[in-house]
């Protein structure tokens, strides 16, 4: 029988007795043997996916969103509010429904992929769409949740970094081990100071002998941590990383300096190509942020970075169906044929 997150890890979680457990039974996803590109099965290094689609909302927003509404709902609040590229909104939706309480989100309109908007609405989400980016809604969420009796459960909300740090655990409890390598997609930067979180937790209560070198991966036109400086107008096919000034900057670069490890660019040619690569190639349809740490450690692979035998994970962090956009224009949907045998078998290539 599946348990809740917050059960699972509670002794490592700020859950108390008093603490409802809103819950969605998110958590314990798939971590995938993945069969790799030819230039990690030539090397022997062993890659494993994290699969955050099979979250109860598609990606690993529900970790620290059931976290963070639990808390909501042990103090009182009757509402929560978010600035998002669209998983966040779309979890928050989600846990706010299951704990009966009112959900405001603030979108950057015109660049929040199809699925997430649909989950926001019909969870019954209050939308608001700014004519901005995902940083003006964050500034804006945060001025809001300052002057209305509203909570706010982006992550800069601790609760949230609280529970997205559990992937970490279920990656140590999986492998008996951490992985020498970490790899994920970086946008406003809680999950990779979330991800650094569990494994040091681990690491210093003797659970860990190692921890493993953090891989954070930004799209090369929304890359503020790469340029060390904030970039006004980010731009990418990856819509949830379209961020240009990260909230949790410091947790991202206390990660990457403290493991011995990077933050790195990738292009969304880079991207797209590790989206294909995980849709035909692994059977892993995510949507194109999630594909940035393969981007990127296929890189690593093709710069002999990465050495012979290493164990690499791979956070995928949303699944495909999110961006149906971009899947459909990414592959043309062929023309209707008559309904004939002849016909069908010509158009199935038989
Ligand atoms: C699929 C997917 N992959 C990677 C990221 C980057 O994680 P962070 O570096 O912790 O921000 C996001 C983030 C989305 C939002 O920030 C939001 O939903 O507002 C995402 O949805």
């Amino acid at each position: 029988m599946r348990r809740p997150l917050l059960e699972r890890y509670r002794d490592r979680l700020p859950v108390g007795p008093d603490t409802p457990i809103v819950s969605l039974l998110e958590g314990d996803t798939p971590l995938v043997p993945l069969k790799g590109p030819p230039e990690a099965r030539e090397r022997g290094v062993r890659l494993f996916a994290k699969y955050e689609g099979a979250n109860p909302t598609g990606s690993f927003k529900d970790r620290g969103m059931t976290m963070a509404v639990s808390k909501a709902a042990e103090h009182g609040a009757a509402a929560v509010a978010a600035a998002s590229t669209g998983n966040t909104a779309a979890s928050a939706a989600a846990y706010a429904a299951r704990a009966g309480m009112k959900a405001i989100v603030v979108l950057p309109a015109g660049y929040v992929a199809a699925g997430k908007v649909a989950q926001s609405l019909v969870h019954g989400a209050r939308i608001v769409q700014v004519s901005g980016n995902f940083d003006d809604a964050l500034r804006l969420v945060r001025e809001l949740t300052e002057r209305y009796p509203v909570t706010l459960v982006n992550s800069v909300n601790p609760f949230r970094i609280q529970g997205q740090k559990t992937l970490a655990f279920e990656v140590a409890d999986e492998l008996g081990r951490a992985p020498d390598y970490h790899a994920l997609p970086v946008g406003n930067a809680g999950n990779i100071t979330a991800h650094w979180m569990g494994y040091s937790e681990l690491y210093e209560d003797g659970t860990l002998e190692t921890r493993p070198r953090m891989l954070g991966f930004q799209a090369a036109g929304a890359a503020p941590i790469v340029r060390g400086e904030p970039v006004a107008e980010p731009k990418t096919v990856a819509t949830a990383i379209r961020i240009g000034r990260p909230a949790s900057w410091e947790g991202a670069t206390r990660a990457r300096d403290e493991s011995g490890g990077a933050i790195e660019a990738v292009t969304d040619e880079e991207i797209l190509r590790a989206y294909h690569y995980l849709a035909h190639g692994e059977g892993l349809f995510v949507e194109p942020a999630s594909a940035a740490g393969l981007a990127g450690v296929w890189r690593w692979l093709r710069e002999g970075r990465i050495e012979d035998g290493a164990t690499v994970v791979l956070t995928l962090t949303g699944h495909g169906l999110k961006d149906p956009g971009t899947a459909e224009r990414e592959v043309r949907l062929p023309d209707p044929v008559p309904p004939t045998l002849d016909a069908v078998a010509r158009a199935a290539g038989l």
